[in-house]
């Protein structure tokens, strides 16, 4: 018999292990946005097109108490981007 944290740790890892392929498709739609700003010099923040997909994300969450946690969680997710954006902008400059 599966005690609590084994069960939650099970669907942690399913939870992983989806977010992994979501992460690699978002970043792979995040270098044809870092092309696209190259080819026609956009600056990589937006912060209107941060707040917009924050609430409309937060619409989402049914679940308020979460809410602060997943603006924490979002947050690092636009940073990640943002990072790899001006990384793939700047070996192209090179
Ligand atoms: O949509 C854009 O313009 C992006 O650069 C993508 C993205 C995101 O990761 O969602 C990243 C940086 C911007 O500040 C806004 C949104």
């Amino acid at each position: 018999m599966k005690n609590k944290l084994e069960e939650a740790r099970e669907i942690i890892n399913e939870v992983d292990n989806e977010m992994i392929y979501l992460f690699i498709k978002r970043m792979a739609a995040i270098s044809m946005v870092a092309e696209y700003k190259m080819e026609n010099d956009i600056p990589v923040l937006d912060s209107i097109r941060e707040d917009t997909i924050k609430s409309r994300n937060l619409e989402t969450l049914s679940n308020k108490q979460l809410e602060k946690y997943y603006l924490t969680f979002f947050e690092g997710v636009l940073n990640a981007s943002k990072e790899y954006q001006k990384d793939l902008i700047n070996k192209n400059n090179k």
